[in-house]
C-alpha cells in the first residue's frame, strides 16, 4: 500500500458478536499503528445502548452524530453496527469477519450469554444480516472473511490483502449448512 494511503485508511471491521473482530483489530493496530476506535464502547460510555436488557438496542441516530464528529483517518472501527453509523465515503474498506454459528454459540457460552441472546446473534449470523446491511451501505467497499476452520494468521493476511486492494469476498452460506444438518430448530425456536 502507498504512503499516503495508509496515511488515510480507515478501516472498519464488523460482523456479530464473537466472530473476531477485536482480536483481529489489535493485531492490525499495532502492524499498522493505527488507532482503534471501538463502537460499541463509545456507545456505552455515551449511555446510549438501552439498560435493563441484554439486547444489542442502541440509539443508532445519536451514535452516529457523535462518530460523525470523530476523525476516523489512520483509525480501525469496530463494531457490529458499523452498517447503521458510519457513511461510506468516511471509510476506506469494510471487513466483514463470518464464523460458523456452531463456533458462536460456544464463544456465548463461555461469555454467559443466555439462550435467547445466544440464539438471537447465532441466527443473526446465520441469516447474514449484517452482511446484507454492510453491502447496502457500504457497497463495493465490502470484503468478507469467513474466519471458521482459519488461524488468526490467515485471517490477518486476508485483511492486509483487502486494505492493499484485493476486494475478493469469500462466500458464506451457514443457512445451508444448517438446513443440511437438520438444526434450523436448534437456532430458530427459543
Ligand atoms: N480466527 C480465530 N480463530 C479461532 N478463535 C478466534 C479467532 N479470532 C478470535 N478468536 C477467539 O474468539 C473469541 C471471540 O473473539 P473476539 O475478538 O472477542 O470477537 P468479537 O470482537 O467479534 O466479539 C475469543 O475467544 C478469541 O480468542
Amino acid at each position: 500500500m502507498a504512503t499516503s494511503q495508509i496515511h488515510s485508511v480507515s478501516i472498519v471491521i464488523t460482523g456479530n458478536p464473537g466472530v473476531g473482530k477485536h482480536t483481529i483489530a489489535k493485531e492490525i493496530s499495532q502492524k499498522m499503528q493505527l488507532e482503534i476506535i471501538d463502537i460499541n464502547q463509545i456507545a456505552k460510555d455515551s449511555g446510549l445502548f438501552e439498560e435493563n436488557d441484554e439486547s444489542n438496542d442502541v440509539d443508532a441516530k445519536k451514535l452516529k452524530e457523535i462518530l460523525d464528529k470523530k476523525n476516523l483517518n489512520k483509525c480501525i472501527i469496530v463494531g457490529h453496527l458499523a452498517p447503521y453509523v458510519l457513511d461510506k465515503n468516511r471509510v476506506s474498506v469494510v471487513i466483514i469477519l463470518r464464523r460458523s454459528p456452531y463456533d458462536l454459540i460456544k464463544v456465548y457460552k463461555e461469555r454467559g450469554y443466555s439462550n435467547k441472546k445466544s440464539n438471537e446473534n447465532a441466527s443473526s449470523e446465520i441469516l447474514g444480516i449484517i452482511t446484507y446491511d454492510a453491502k447496502n451501505q457500504f457497497k463495493d467497499k465490502v470484503v468478507q472473511i469467513n474466519v471458521s476452520q482459519k488461524e488468526i494468521q490467515d485471517v490477518l493476511n486476508k485483511v492486509e490483502s483487502a486494505v492493499s486492494g484485493n476486494k475478493d469476498s469469500e462466500e458464506v452460506d451457514w443457512l445451508d449448512l444448517v438446513t443440511k444438518n437438520n438444526d434450523l430448530k436448534k437456532f430458530f425456536v427459543d
